[in-house]
């Protein structure tokens, strides 16, 4: 069997990986019809809205969409034409740790792409290349094989590839176009390797044939936990050495930079930080652990267990770190947390650090005013009910406002806490700002943005993350 020249792609899941990875395929391939459904109608008619008010921020994804939109690029809620009209097919579900029963807390919810996998066998009328792109556990492929060999229909085959997502959000664009490589997994059969051969093809048309990386499926979707993990990994090791920093006088930076320049270790993915946070390595990394567990690898699996303890362990220091300063109480007092996405250039929210600061912050009874440049007001309403339970939203909304620019925010406030690293942080008017602050003014900086030299000299009592200068 020749590989098939892939002229027709379905993405199901139009979302943070789906929207992007498929409209920058659109974009580069305009002789491919590129179609991304998804059963979230509202997610749907964003994507199509005429004036481009997409669901998710991402620096230019909105010139993408606009440049492939109606041209080769569509966005429907209509999952089984989608599914029937292609050749190739990825899988871009969301799979989130498991709530409840086995693995709760750790394991991989597999039920979307199941469910996904399934409509795929019940509708299609001839043979698909199925590409599993959201991240999964170690040969979740061998299930999604079985489970369409088992439901097909004569005629029609199904060839499972695994092709990881490596974007990070804030740079998906420039991550796409550019990709340090790309990971196609596959069997070692002639099949396998026709439809490998065939999604080859596709990331040919501008990423260089060397950066196309092919490997076996399970090596492939090994490799998406572990580049996870090792990401964080560093995270976690250079906020666990900022911790021996505050206490005794070194600098978080001045380390990183010393040890970064050792060409093995590299400079990158050694900020110090809150916390990491977002939707993807505390996930990984806790569905590798269960892994290793379910592998009868306890040794393994605590390894591994760590890195998300120590990125616990920095967020509760960091709250810690402002009651302590602040005193020993913040009850009554008025704290500014200046953004609330999980990083800069993004609206998501998802495990931010600064929804376990400001959910930490109002335990200790003070008033929280947040501001972000793009995450949606419902959005921290929703973040902050999740994240206090037992805290009816209404106290919550007592307790919390939502400022429209950081100045309003940080107006007659006792503190100041950055918890995310947007530009514009960098650039505010701080004179302005302590002139209408409560004195002492206090400034904690959770990514190291400010320069606290300079704020001292406005007035400004500072802790930055690392530093052991006292306030
Ligand atoms: N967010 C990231 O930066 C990132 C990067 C790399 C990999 N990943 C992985 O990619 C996957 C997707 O992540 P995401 O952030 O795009 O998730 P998301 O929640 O933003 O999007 C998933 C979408 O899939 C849709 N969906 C679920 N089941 C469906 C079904 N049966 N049919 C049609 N649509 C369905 C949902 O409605 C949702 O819109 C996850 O496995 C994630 O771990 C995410
Ligand atoms: O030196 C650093 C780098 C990052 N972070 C934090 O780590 C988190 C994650 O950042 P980043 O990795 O840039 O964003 P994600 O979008 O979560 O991307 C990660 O997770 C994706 C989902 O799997 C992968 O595709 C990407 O390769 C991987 O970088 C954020 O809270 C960052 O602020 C730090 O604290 N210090």
């Amino acid at each position: 069997m020749a590989p098939v020249n892939v002229s027709k792609i379905c993405c199901i899941g139009a979302g943070y990986v789906g929207g992007p990875t498929c409209a920058v395929i659109a974009l580069k391939c305009p002789h491919i019809t590129v179609t991304i459904v998804d059963l979230n109608q509202a997610r749907i008619d964003a994507w199509n809205s005429p004036d481009f008010k997409l669901p998710i921020y991402e620096p230019g994804l909105v010139e993408v969409v606009k440049q492939a939109r109606g041209r080769n690029l569509f966005f429907s809620s209509d999952v089984d034409r989608g599914i029937q009209e292609a050749d190739l097919i990825f899988v871009s579900v969301n799979t989130p740790t498991k709530k409840s029963g086995v693995g709760a807390g750790f394991a991989a919810d597999l039920n979307y792409v199941e469910l996904a996998t399934r409509r795929i066998a019940a509708v299609a009328h001839s043979s698909k290349i199925v590409v599993e792109k959201s991240t999964v556990p170690c040969r979740t492929a061998e299930s999604m094989r079985t489970i369409l060999e088992a439901n097909s229909r004569p005629g029609c085959r199904f060839d499972i590839l695994s092709n990881p997502e490596f974007l990070a959000e804030g740079t998906a664009i420039k991550d796409l176009f550019a990709p340090d490589r790309v990971l196609i997994g596959s069997l070692q059969t002639p099949e396998g390797r026709d439809a490998c051969a065939a999604l080859t093809a596709v990331y040919a048309n501008w990423v260089p044939t060397e950066k196309i990386l092919t490997v076996g499926l399970w090596s492939s979707e090994l490799s998406k936990l572990a580049a996870n993990a090792m990401l964080a990994q560093r995270i976690s090791s250079i906020n666990a050495l900022s911790a021996i920093c505050e206490a005794t006088g070194a600098n978080i930076d001045e380390v990183a930079h010393a040890v970064g320049f050792d060409s093995r270790i590299g400079p990158k993915f050694l900020r110090a930080s809150v916390g990491f946070g977002g939707s993807c390595f505390q996930k990984d990394i806790l569905n590798l652990v269960y892994l290793a567990e379910s592998l009868h690898l306890p040794q393994v699996a605590a390894y591994w267990r760590t890195v998300v303890d120590m990125n616990e362990h920095q967020k509760s220091r960091f709250s810690k770190t402002v009651v302590d300063t602040l005193f020993n109480t913040i009850t009554g007092k008025h704290i500014a947390v200046l953004g609330f996405a999980f990083k800069a250039d993004t609206g998501d929210t998802r495990e931010s650090p600064a929804i376990s600061l400001v959910r930490d912050f109002l335990s200790e009874r003070a008033y929280v005013t947040i501001y972000d440049p793009q995450v949606e007001e419902s959005q921290i309403w929703l973040d902050l009910a999740e994240a206090c339970p037992l805290v009816p939203l209404e106290t919550i909304k007592k307790q919390v406002t939502i400022a429209p620019s950081a100045l309003d925010a940080c107006k007659n406030k006792e503190a100041i806490v950055i918890a995310t690293e947007w530009k514009e942080f960098k650039e505010i008017d701080w004179s302005s700002v302590y002139t209408h602050m409560n004195k002492p003014a206090f400034v904690f900086d959770g990514r190291m943005i400010v320069d606290a030299d300079a704020l001292r000299a406005i007035g400004f009592k500072v802790k930055v993350i690392g530093r052991g200068e006292r306030v």
